[in-house]
């Protein structure tokens, strides 16, 4: 089977992390920051960064539409972070005129375990993934409040829910792609080369 191409939307966040992690995965991967470069893609990531950045930036290149097609696709989309504010269908402390993409059924608080300087590294066990906890890097990260029925929640830390799976589309709180631990992004290109069979 032909390696998957793999685009990590590049409006503003970490992209070059998530290019080299996807890389080490196996994928081929490449920035995205217009409509026309979703074409082709066996997969999206979303960055981790600023998702009121992100979303103003968006519809300045009229790349809403388009990404939230590609969500409704049923091709595989992982978030980080801001990326999994942006897949959340509901959020809290958003800034007013914030969108989404939508693709997960889950309510998500922006900025939920703190502000930058509460940032924090976690070591967090993930459902499905072997060989031990991923070391999570929490940086003013948010946290999902709460899931519809057919929401898999894979890991959780302090108590709340930090890593989620419905279908296609997967959004952790942390960022995997910091640490050169990269299962988390191999079992998002595994993802992705079932959804290709
Ligand atoms: N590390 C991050 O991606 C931070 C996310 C940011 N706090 C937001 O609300 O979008």
């Amino acid at each position: 089977m032909t390696t998957p191409t793999i685009g990590v939307l590049a409006l503003q966040g970490d992209v070059r992390e998530h290019l080299t992690a996807l890389a080490t995965a196996d994928a081929l991967a490449r920035p995205v920051r217009r409509p026309q470069e979703l074409a082709g893609l066996d997969g999206l990531v979303i960055p981790g960064g600023e998702s009121t950045t992100m979303s103003k930036l968006a519809v300045t290149f009229g790349m809403l539409e388009p990404l939230r097609a590609f969500v409704r696709s049923g091709k595989p989309v992982y978030g980080t972070c801001a990326g999994m504010i942006m897949v959340a269908d509901k959020l809290l402390d958003g800034r007013e005129d914030q969108e989404t993409l939508g693709g997960i059924d889950m309510i998500v608080r922006r900025n939920a375990f703190g502000r930058q300087n509460e940032s924090f590294e976690a070591a967090v066990e993930i459902a499905g993934i072997p060989g031990g906890p991923v070391e999570g890097v929490f940086i003013r990260a948010p946290w999902v409040e709460s899931v519809g029925a057919a929401v898999e929640v894979l890991a959780t830390y302090d108590g709340h829910t930090v890593a989620v799976r419905q279908g296609n589309v997967l959004a952790t709180s942390f960022h995997p792609e910091l640490t050169g631990d990269h299962r988390v992004h191999a079992y998002f290109v595994d993802l992705v080369r079932r959804a290709r069979r």
